[in-house]
């Protein structure tokens, strides 16, 4: 069957989006590495999937692959670019869009300038939400990379992050410790990892190697898991503009209990069909 897909971005953090509401497939976690791949297939950070809700109090139920095939519980880039999908295809008129995902349900509000504010829920510091092994709750952890000792925050977002302080994300070694960190025995169901250069108490500057795709050119999740960590340490206070490699997001975050709140653009490039098995 041919496989009607849009293809979209959150400041170049790039996604396949496929409605199965109005269509039907299985993707098999070979096929999902195959469509990711970007000289032989369409090319994209993560796939994005609209079905029908479970909960009848939701709008849709959004499920996300990274492009190594593996299903996650969350995407903040991807919930974005998910508002923008389902309005421009006229699955829904709402502005307000609630949505089931596997890390939990999400608000998404789409403003009059198309811009997409995510109520993100509130980060999950205890060690076994993400889960990391150790024995207690702390705002930082000492981990042993490949010999180099780091100090780590951990946090969930629904998906786990590991954040590491630098003082500058350009030559911060993100290729070579993003990995190492990313499949340290510590984290079972591994991790994001963020490399965060404090500007201001305002303002961020972040890289993050993502856990199944890779350094992407923005992390949505990322960005939420780097400034709870940083405003928990006392080093930033909201708001927090966070400068990625692929432009800026906006995230605010009351603390405590409090939900973060996530806004940035969502775009969409063009339209396709692919035959699948
Ligand atoms: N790009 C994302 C996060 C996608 C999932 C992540 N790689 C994971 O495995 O948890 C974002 O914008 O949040």
């Amino acid at each position: 069957m041919l496989l009607h897909f849009t293809k979209m971005h959150g400041l170049g953090n790039d996604f396949m989006v496929v409605d199965l509401i109005t269509q039907r497939a299985r993707l098999r976690d070979e096929q999902i590495r195959a469509l990711a791949d970007r000289r032989f297939g369409i090319g994209f950070d993560q796939l994005l999937v609209v079905e029908p809700p479970r909960d009848p109090d939701m709008d849709f139920r959004y499920r996300i692959y990274n492009a190594d095939g593996s299903e996650v519980e969350n995407c903040g880039n991807g919930a974005r670019c998910f508002a923008r999908f389902v309005r421009d295809q006229r699955l829904t008129h709402k502005r307000e869009i609630r949505v089931e995902t596997a890390g939990g349900p999400l608000t998404l509000a789409v403003g009059e300038d198309e811009r997409v504010t995510v109520d993100m829920g509130a980060p999950r510091f205890a060690p076994e939400a993400l889960p990391f092994e150790a024995d207690e709750d702390r705002p930082l952890h000492a981990l042993d990379v490949d010999g180099r000792a780091l100090e780590v925050g951990v946090v969930s977002m629904g998906n786990p992050h590991a954040v590491l302080r630098v003082d500058d994300v350009d030559s911060a070694p993100v290729a070579t410790l993003g990995p190492a960190i990313e499949h340290h025995p510590r984290f079972p169901r591994r991790v994001n990892a963020g490399f965060m250069q404090v500007v201001s108490p305002h303002e961020i500057r972040l890289r993050v190697y993502e856990r199944g795709s890779g350094e992407t050119l923005a992390c949505g999740t990322g960005a939420c898991a780097a400034v709870a960590t940083g405003i928990r340490l006392g080093w930033l206070e909201s708001p927090v503009t966070v400068h990625l490699p692929g432009g800026d997001l906006e995230i605010a975050w009351a603390g405590g209990a409090s939900h973060l709140t996530m806004t940035g653009p969502a775009v969409r490039v063009f339209e396709g069909r692919v035959p699948v098995k």
